[in-house]
């Protein structure tokens, strides 16, 4: 049976010199989905996505794609990425260095469905290394989709683009998406994982801290929790039905409990009769990392 799953990693560690970059990840990612991998500076995001391409192996962990090794030439043909250092060839141009590429895969995309598919139309005939930074991403794009690949990787797609070519950009992604393709990206933005990806996974120093929909990261990211004591009476299932709960953190007995609204979520609890001992209200309950993420995304907007 074909497996539902684009990616699947499993205990992957990478460690340099030392140092943990990634730290006993687990990510299952459904073929057909826009997961988005947020953090910080540092977080992993790249190392994550240099593995899953089989650029770098993991110091342990296992990691398949597509069912298989993404080391060998049968999935590499299946993929395409567009990564953070996309240096252009020289003497060619825009459209010559598309050729290309195109030329590596049996059963490549169109040329003018590529030009049409990263905004290039009008750039074919220039060099590639006259192109602005922006456009310079947009060819990357057209490369990495020049084999038609069934999973798309996308390393900070967006750095150095315009508005009016993010924009583009978010449509085109989206539409390979409703056409079935699983896209992965990485960004720094909250704001912009929530525009296009189903879900998002926020990295901070090699480990997955949250996992969800972008309304619920949202939610926890808002950072308001009740933290208390219960006895073994109380029940994963009872809390999750209690109304105003984001999510849920097991320690032990104790539970944390993300919402945006303690105070409501504070009667709500008492209503729903659960024992709670030692309680503990916080703000900004989430670590300084996701604070952080936010910060920057806020600072943006307001
Ligand atoms: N080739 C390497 N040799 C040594 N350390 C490395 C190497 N590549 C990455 N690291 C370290 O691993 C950690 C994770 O880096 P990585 O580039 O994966 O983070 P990132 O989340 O992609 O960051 P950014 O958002 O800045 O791109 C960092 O501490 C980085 O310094």
């Amino acid at each position: 049976m074909m497996s539902s799953l684009a990616i699947q990693m499993q205990g992957v560690t990478k460690i340099f010199k030392g140092k943990k970059a990634v730290d006993n990840l687990d990510l299952k990612i459904e073929r057909g989905s826009v997961t988005a991998l947020l953090g910080p500076n540092g977080a992993g995001k790249t190392t994550i996505i240099s593995m899953m391409l089989g650029l770098m192996n993991p110091t342990s962990g296992n990691i398949r794609l597509l069912g298989g090794d993404p080391r060998t030439r049968a999935i590499r043909g299946r993929i395409g990425a567009m990564l953070q250092d996309t240096s252009v060839i020289d003497n060619l141009k825009v459209g010559e260095t598309i050729n290309l590429f195109r030329s590596y895969y049996t059963q490549p995309l169109a040329l003018e469905q590529l030009l049409l598919l990263s905004g290039l139309k009008e750039e074919q005939g220039i060099m590639a290394s006259a192109l602005s930074g922006g456009q310079q991403r947009r060819l990357g794009f057209a490369l990495a989709m020049a084999g038609n690949p069934e999973i798309l990787f996308l390393d900070e797609p967006t750095v150095g683009m315009d508005v009016r070519s993010r924009i583009l950009f978010w449509d085109t992604v989206e539409g390979m998406a409703s056409r079935g393709k699983t896209v992965l990206l990485t960004t720094h933005h909250l704001e912009e994982a929530d525009q296009v990806a189903g879900r998002i996974v926020v990295v901070q120093q090699g480990q997955c801290i949250a996992d969800g929909t972008p309304s619920s990261i949202k939610a926890l990211a808002s950072g308001r929790t009740i933290s208390f004591t219960v006895g073994e009476e109380v029940t994963e299932e009872q809390l999750q039905g209690v109304p105003g709960i984001s999510g849920i953190e097991w320690k032990g007995r104790r539970a944390r409990l993300y919402s945006s609204d303690t105070d409501l979520l504070m009667r709500t609890l008492i209503e729903y009769s659960i024992p709670m001992q030692d309680i503990e209200i916080q703000s900004g309950g989430l670590n300084e990392a996701f604070q952080r993420l936010l910060q920057q995304d806020y600072k943006g907007i307001m």
